[in-house]
C-alpha cells in the first residue's frame, strides 16, 4: 500500500535501533562497532562485555524491538495503514545497510524512519540521521529516500505510558512516601552542551511526576563510559542512592528509567543488578518502574507520528522543546569533539 500526502508518497516504515548481541561470540565485535573512534578505554569495554556474558551474550534489546514492531504493525493495520515495516540497527544485525538494500530490492522508494530513542542528543538523534545517509550512500543508486520521524519525547502518549508505569511501581510500595528518581543515559558534557537532551528530560520528569501527584523528584544519570578525565553528565545514580539513604533510609525510592524506551542492557544490568545491589547494601527500599516498552498508549503515539506525516493526525506535543527537530536544525545536536586517544 502507498500512503499519500499531496505529492509525497510513503511505501514503508523503517524501525531504526541501536542493536545488541545475540550470543557470546557477538559481544566483542558488537562493542567494537559501538565504540569505534570513540575513545572508550579497553578496560571499560571488557567490563561491559561481562554484563552481556552474564546473560549468555544476549542483549534484551532485539527482543524488545521485535515486540515493538509486532505491536506497531497491529496498531497500524487497525487504523487502515498497511505499510510494510522494516528493521535495521546501527551496531548489530540486522544492520541498517543490509535493510536499506533489501528495501531497495523490494521497490521501496520513500520510507519513514522511527528511531527507538526518544530524546534529542547526538547519539539518539543526529547520529541516526548520519547512519541513514551512510547506509543510503553505500547502497547507492536507487536507495530509498528515508525521512526520520520527529522526536517524540513530549508526545502525550509517551508521557501517559510513562505515568502508567510509575503508577504501577508506586502501587507496590508505600507510594505516597516514595521519592521519584528519574534516570537517563549519561552523555559527555561536550555532547550535552550542544543537545536539547537535559532540558527535554527535565521537562518530562516534571510532567510525569505531576501525573502521579508527586511534587518533588530528581533526575540523575547512569551508564557513563569514556575515560575518567572526560566530564560526563552527573550525578550518577549510585551516588544519589547513597545520599538518599543518608537522608532517610525509611523512604522508598522509585527509579524511573525515563531516558530508555525499553528494558535495554543498561536497565537490566545497571539498574536491576547494580543499583538494586547498592540499595540493598544501603538498606534502602528500591523499586524500578517499567520502561514504556509496548504500552498501548506508547504504541498509539508511534502510530500517530506516522499519521502526522500524512497530515492525518495533528502534531501533539506537551512542550515547545522539540519544535525545531522536525527535521533537526543544522546546528542541533552536532557531533561532539572527541578526545583524540
Ligand atoms: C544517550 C544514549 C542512549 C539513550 C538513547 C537510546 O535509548 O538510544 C544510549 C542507548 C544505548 N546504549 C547502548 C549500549 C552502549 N552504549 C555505549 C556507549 C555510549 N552510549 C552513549 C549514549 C547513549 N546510549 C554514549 C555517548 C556512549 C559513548 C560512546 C559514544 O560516544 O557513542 C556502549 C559502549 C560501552 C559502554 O557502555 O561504555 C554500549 C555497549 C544500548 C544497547 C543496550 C543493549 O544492548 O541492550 C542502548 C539502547
Ligand atoms: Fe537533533
Amino acid at each position: 500500500m502507498r500512503l499519500e500526502r499531496g505529492v509525497v508518497t510513503y511505501d514503508a516504515l523503517l524501525v531504526l535501533s541501536f542493536g545488541g548481541p545475540e550470543g557470546d561470540a557477538d559481544v566483542m565485535p558488537f562493542l567494537e562497532n559501538v565504540t569505534r573512534g570513540r575513545g572508550i578505554p579497553r578496560e571499560r569495554l571488557l567490563e561491559v562485555a561481562e554484563h552481556y556474558h552474564h546473560f549468555g551474550g544476549v542483549s534484551p534489546i532485539n527482543g524488545q524491538v521485535r515486540a515493538l514492531i509486532d505491536a506497531l504493525e497491529r496498531e497500524l493495520r487497525a487504523h487502515g495503514i498497511t505499510l510494510p515495516v522494516y528493521w535495521g540497527n546501527r551496531n548489530w544485525h540486522p544492520m541498517l545497510e543490509d535493510t536499506v538494500r533489501r528495501m531497495k530490492d523490494d521497490g521501496v522508494r520513500r520510507a519513514l524512519a522511527l528511531v527507538t530513542s526518544a530524546f534529542g542528543s547526538y547519539s539518539g538523534c543526529r547520529q541516526y540521521r548520519e547512519d541513514i545517509e551512510r547506509a543510503r550512500a553505500s547502497v547507492g543508486e536507487g536507495a530509498p529516500e528515508i525521512e526520520k520521524l520527529r522526536l517524540y519525547f513530549d508526545h502525550p502518549g509517551f508521557a501517559d505510558a510513562q505515568i502508567a508505569r510509575v503508577r504501577d511501581a508506586l502501587g507496590t510500595i508505600d507510594g505516597e512516601r516514595a521519592r521519584l528518581l528519574f534516570t537517563a543515559h549519561s552523555i559527555p558534557m561536550s555532547m550535552a552542551r550542544t543537545s536539547p537532551y537535559e532540558a527535554q528530560l527535565r521537562a518530562m520528569c516534571e510532567l510525569v511526576a505531576r501525573g502521579v501527584a508527586h511534587d518533588t523528584w530528581e533526575l540523575c544519570w547512569q551508564s557513563r563510559s569514556g575515560p575518567p578525565q572526560v566530564p560526563w553528565l552527573e550525578p550518577d545514580v549510585l551516588d544519589v542512592l547513597a545520599r538518599l539513604a543518608s537522608e532517610d533510609r525509611a523512604q522508598p525510592v522509585v527509579v524511573i528509567p525515563i531516558g530508555f524506551t525499553s528494558d535495554h542492557m543498561e536497565v537490566v544490568w545497571d539498574l536491576d543488578h547494580e543499583a538494586k545491589a547498592r540499595a540493598g547494601e544501603l538498606g534502602l527500599r528500591l523499586v524500578r518502574a517499567g520502561t514504556v516498552g509496548t504500552h498501548p498508549a506508547f504504541v498509539a503515539a508511534m502510530r500517530e507520528l506516522v499519521q502526522e506525516k500524512l497530515a492525518a493526525a495533528p502534531k501533539r506535543a506537551l512542550t515547545t522543546l522539540g519544535n525545531d527537530h522536525d527535521p533537526c536544525a543544522a546546528s542541533c545536536c552536532p557531533a561532539p569533539q572527541r578526545p583524540s586517544r
